[in-house]
């Protein structure tokens, strides 16, 4: 029986931070890290300590503030990389090196023009040189999305013979199909000698906008750690974004699997590494983006009214929006006007919502959306003909 337990690992800090206009200095580092850790990540991956002294800094200094989750270092199968990783994580409560290298044979043959017998002999010697440093050794076989399974499965069984302890399954480029994502778990789990022992790990990325649905179908069918972002920041189009993997499994809890993400912490989190990054979210992002919980429709608008539930499947609350937002526009009816009227203070009769309906309609083709403003305007042409209550 398997824990449904899913590890959460967050690599804004270091797969989110090598995209373009991201780059973040130590200070601003260590505020995010301390807010991962206060949201309650199990791994925070921080820098690639050998890239430059800057990452080193940052990832040591991080690896002496972080209090509960592990602190994780990125490598290549490299000896040096690996000793520099170790120097930066020396003084992390759970330090883990991750170190790996390319499997599939676009990588083997271009990047390094080498054979697949040899890539497996370098991926040993470097978990096994991580190991002398450390307890807990994650091991990636990059681009294994498109590595065929029969040979990933061979490399994953020499590395947990030479003592990784978690297996990254990387789908590098964002190719996988979640059937065929999950398909490479299950094959893993039942053709690896040993796999029992390791946590087997999703890395997705979204370049066909599949992160999210492929590491779901990882965790259905065996991983148990998903690698993501916040915002779902990270090379190209992204990674699997944190918030909406987390979102996922707490709304769907037949699924029997679990995080121990503090989920009220997700919107403000999502705000302190957009604004830190220089990274905007786009308004119609899952969970985090502006119009996630806003309603601009009349009949959608006229439901949530009635019951929040009719076109909400979570409560803002939980991901810490304080409340959704109707929005007022020409598509809007009614029941939203006199939702919003009402908010700022105005209790309009029938007929006298008949009336400022009409007005309302005529702002509203000449606008994109109606403020309080124009809604005050409204009331005052109607308050002429028919006073109205104050709310
Ligand atoms: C999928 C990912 O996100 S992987 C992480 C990507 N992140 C980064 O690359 C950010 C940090 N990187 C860096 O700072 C630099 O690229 C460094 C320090 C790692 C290396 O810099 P350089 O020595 O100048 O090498 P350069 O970047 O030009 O090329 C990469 C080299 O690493 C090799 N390499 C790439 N991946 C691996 C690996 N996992 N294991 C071993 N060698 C690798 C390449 O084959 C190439 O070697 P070659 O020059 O012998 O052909
Ligand atoms: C280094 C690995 C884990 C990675 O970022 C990828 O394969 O996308």
């Amino acid at each position: 029986m398997q824990d449904n337990k899913v590890q959460i690992f967050d690599t804004t800090l270091r797969d989110g931070e090598q995209v373009p206009g991201c780059k973040l200095d130590t200070n601003q580092k260590l505020v995010i890290a301390e807010r991962l850790d206060l949201l309650g990540v199990n791994v925070i991956e921080a820098g690639f300590p050998v890239s430059s002294p800057g990452d080193f800094t940052s990832v040591s200094e991080i690896a002496k503030i972080v209090k509960n989750a592990t602190v994780c270092g990125l490598t290549r199968a490299v000896e040096n990389d690996i000793k520099v990783a170790a120097e930066a994580l020396k003084f992390a409560n759970h330090p883990r090196i991750h170190t790996g290298i390319g499997t599939s044979d676009s990588h083997i043959q271009f990047k390094f023009n080498s054979t697949r017998e040899k890539v497996i002999e370098r991926a040993v010697k470097a978990v096994s040189y991580a190991k002398s440093f450390v307890e807990d050794v994650e091991f990636y076989a990059e681009d294994a999305g498109r590595t065929d399974n029969e040979f990933l499965a061979r490399v994953c069984e020499e590395v947990i013979k030479a003592g990784a302890t978690v297996l990254n399954i990387p789908d590098t480029t964002g190719y996988c199909l979640p059937e065929e994502y999950g398909a490479k778990m299950k094959y893993l789990r039942e053709n690896v000698k040993g796999i029992e022992n390791v946590i087997l790990s999703c890395h997705c990325h979204n370049d066909l906008g599949l992160a999210t649905a492929n590491s779901i179908s990882g965790v259905i069918n065996g991983a148990r750690q998903i690698e993501c972002t916040i915002n779902g920041i990270g090379e190209r189009a992204g990674n699997t974004a944190l918030e909406e993997v987390v979102m996922v499994l707490k709304q769907h809890p037949y699924l029997n699997l679990e995080t121990s993400i503090n989920t009220k912490l997700l919107y403000d989190t999502s705000i302190m590494v957009r604004e830190s990054m220089g990274m905007p979210v786009q308004p119609n992002k899952a969970i985090v983006g502006a119009n996630a919980f806003a309603h601009s429709s009349g009949i959608h608008q006229d439901g949530v009214i009635k019951n929040r539930e009719t076109y909400e499947i979570m409560d803002p609350e939980d991901v810490g929006v304080t409340e959704s937002a109707i929005v007022l526009t020409a598509r809007s009816g009614r029941a939203a006007l006199a939702y919003r009227a009402k908010k700022i203070g105005y209790e309009l009769t029938k007929v006298q919502l008949d009336t400022a309906y009409t007005s309302f309609l005529e702002t509203a083709d000449k606008q994109k959306e109606v403020k309080d403003d124009d809604i005050h305007l409204i009331m005052k042409e109607v308050n002429k003909t028919s006073k109205i209550a104050m709310a």
